[in-house]
Parts: C-alpha cells; structure tokens; sequence
C-alpha cells in the first residue's frame, strides 16, 4: 500500500492510500453525494480542477465500462474509450474489491492510473465533507509516492500546505476555453430531421447533444469562443448554451453572444453554466456558493406549475434572484422559474413569452433521474413553434 494524503487550505490533513495514479494533484474539494454514476462525475468536464469528495462509502463496485464517458476524448494514449476523465482528483473511502456489472470491461482504479488521475482512498469521506459543509468548498491537493514529501518526523505537511494555497481559487477562474471542443462537429439527428440547433461547448457533456438528436434535431456543436457569425453561417432554429467549469462571473464573451441570440429572437436553451449566463445575459449577477450543490437526488421547484423535480445536479455558483421573482430585460419580461427546494437557490430563468429558458440543473441526466428530461421536449415544442410561425414545419 503506498500511503497519500489529502491536504485541505485550512490546514487539515487526511490520510489514506493511493488510489488510481501516484503523484500529486491540486484542485478545489467539492463534495458529491451520488451513490451511483461516478464515470459520468468523472468524466463531467464542469469538474475540470475539482478534486471530487464522494460521501458514498463505498465506489468502484461496477468498474469502467466503454459507454457512459460524459466527454468525448479517450485517454491520452487513444486507446480508451468511456471518457475523459476531467476531476483534477478523486477522493473515496472504500475502493470496491471486485468489479461485478456486465458492461465492465476494467476497474475504476485501472482507469485513473491509466488518465493519470490521482486519487486518494482509505478516508473518512463523510468526515471531509462535513468540514467542506461548514467552511465551504476549499483549494486541497492529494500527495502520494514522490510528491509526499517526507520530513524527518513524516510527510512535511507545511511544505504540501504551502503547494495548496499557491493554486487559483475556483472563485473568477475562466476554465470553459480549456475543456471546449478545438473544432466544431455534427451531430445527425435521429429519424428525420426536424429542426437544427447551435450548442456552445463550454464543457458539454456527451449526452446532451444524443437528447436532441433522439428529438430530431441536427446539432452544430461549436467551441466556446464561437462569435455571433457561427449563426449567420449555420442559421440555427435554436441555440443551446452548455454546462461548463469555472466562474460564471468571467464569462463575457457567452454572456455577449446570447445577448445577440436573444437579440435575433432565436429560441435558446441552457444548462447549468448555461444557466447563468442566460441569467447574467437577462441582468443578474451570480455569487460563489459555500459548497454547492452535487448529487443525484436533489429537489428542485417549478413555479410555473407547483411541481417538484428530483434532479442531477453539479454546481458551485449561483444566479442572485428569488423564487418566481418578475424582472425587466431588454428583450421582454423575464422570471426566476425554478428553485431549489432545499435552500432556495435559483435553479431557473426563462423569459415570459418562452423564447428562452434554462436550468441550473441536468436534465441529460447523466447520471441521475430522468423528472426533467420533459425540458427538452419543451425546447423542442418552441422549435416547432418557431418554424410554424415562420410559414413551416
Ligand atoms: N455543471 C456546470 O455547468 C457548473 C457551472 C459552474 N461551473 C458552477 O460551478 O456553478
């Protein structure tokens, strides 16, 4: 057993083993309370320079299989499949022993050596994530094998403490250009072909643009710096604005662009950091949650029909605005749709008319339940709309 240890900002300690590759990893501690779906967490780019806390016991038990990679790079090596993994590192308590699901072909302590993820397993979790609870998500690091540095009484924790807080905070870190797509790509639709939308990948996951194709739709995935000219050249029905890392508050330039797509009345949908920038694009501000909201069960209210949705969700930042609160924007009256049910937290803006929505929340869900996925019928129902209004479809 090679010893690690996870090094918190404020000075706490955790040791455990190895887990995954050996070496060093610095990133923000986030907690995630999923007990399932720990490929697509992993392979989630909105986790790009996050080490991932999982407070389920017990990880591992149905190993890497070649299908549920959220991002669409292999491995480094181009040899694997199943994703990208993009968490800066992965802390667990109870590796499992043995792999035991049909579509496993290897174990997930095979892959993150294989990515080169550093892990740490063998800690008390629950324990981290109560102190991530009530100080707020912190800058961390994992240290094993060379990267442990060992002092004369141990590890030389000042020396790795130091490392920590040398990192950028998450808080105005500008990340979507470094998970985005170089180039642009196609994805056909289903059947036939009913409509063409525009997603902006600030870190798109892999299921999103297979929820419009199931629907019909040709997707134009485009890289996150793409100007206003992408929608001249592709003349989409709608536009999609993905989930993605970093804080929303550096996010001008998308923030600019759906500006000018809700300018051109083009319908427009967003997920997650989509979110935000659709609510920094209608005028609201957006602020650093103490620690988020990860997970798979999270209960989110829909005001427009009273409803609640358990939801998948992943995020450290937050739109300002209160439950079902109305507000003017140059482009009509817009409202805070969703909240979470939990705390209040802005989980949804639309614009009254229906022109453009989106949720803080995952409705791809991958993993996670499906309560929301009727989002993207409704995205689909305002395509349809639109083309009727324009003389087709
Ligand atoms: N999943 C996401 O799109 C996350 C959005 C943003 N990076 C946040 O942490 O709030």
């Amino acid at each position: 057993m090679t010893a690690a240890v996870l090094v918190l900002e404020n000075g706490q300690v955790f040791t455990g083993a190895a887990f995954g590759a050996t070496g060093q990893t610095l990133g923000e501690a986030v907690f995630c309370t999923a007990m399932t779906g720990y490929q697509e967490t992993l392979t989630d780019p909105s986790y790009h320079r996050q080490i991932v806390v999982a407070t389920a016991p017990q990880i591992g038990n149905t190993g890497w299989n070649d299908e549920d990679g959220e991002s669409r790079e292999g491995a480094t090596d181009g040899t694997s499949t199943g994703g990208h993994i993009w968490v800066a590192g992965y802390a667990v308590r109870n590796p499992a022993r043995r792999v035991s699901n049909w579509r496993a072909n290897r174990s997930l302590d095979d892959e993150l050596e294989r990515q080169g993820i550093v892990g740490i397993a063998g800690i008390d979790t629950r324990a981290v994530t109560r102190v991530l609870r009530d100080h707020g998500s912190m800058r961390a690091g994992i240290f094993s094998g060379d990267a442990l540095a060992q002092g004369a009484n141990g590890p030389d924790t000042d020396a790795l403490l130091d490392r920590v807080r040398s990192q950028p905070s998450m808080a105005g870190a500008d990340l979507a250009g470094e998970v985005s797509a170089d180039d642009g790509y196609v994805v056909e639709p289903v059947g036939e072909h009913r409509h063409t939308v525009l997603a902006v990948d600030l870190g798109i996951k892999t299921n999103t643009p297979r929820m419009f194709a199931q629907r019909g739709i040709r997707v134009h995935v485009v890289p996150a710096g793409t100007d206003l000219a992408a929608i001249d050249d592709i003349a989409p029905d709608g536009v999609f604005l993905s989930n993605g890392p970093g804080d929303p508050a550096t996010a001008d330039r998308p923030v600019a662009f759906a500006q000018g797509v809700l300018e051109r009345q083009i319908p427009l949908f967003g997920i997650c950091f989509g979110n935000q920038i659709l609510g920094r694009a209608l005028g609201l501000g957006t602020y650093k949650m103490r620690f988020g909201h990860r997970g798979i069960n999270i209960p989110v209210i829909d005001h427009t029909t009273g409803l609640v949705s358990i939801t998948a969700q992943n995020h450290g930042f937050a739109l300002e605005g209160e439950a079902g609160a109305e507000f003017d924007t140059p482009y009509g009256r817009a409202r805070v749709s969703h909240t979470c049910a939990n705390d209040g937290t802005v989980e949804g803006v639309e614009l009254l008319d229906g022109g453009a929505f989106s949720v803080q929340y995952h409705p791809e869900a991958a993993a996670g339940p499906h309560d929301a996925a009727y989002l993207f019928d409704r995205f689909l129902a305002q395509l349809d709309a639109r083309a009727a209004q324009k003389g087709r479809g």
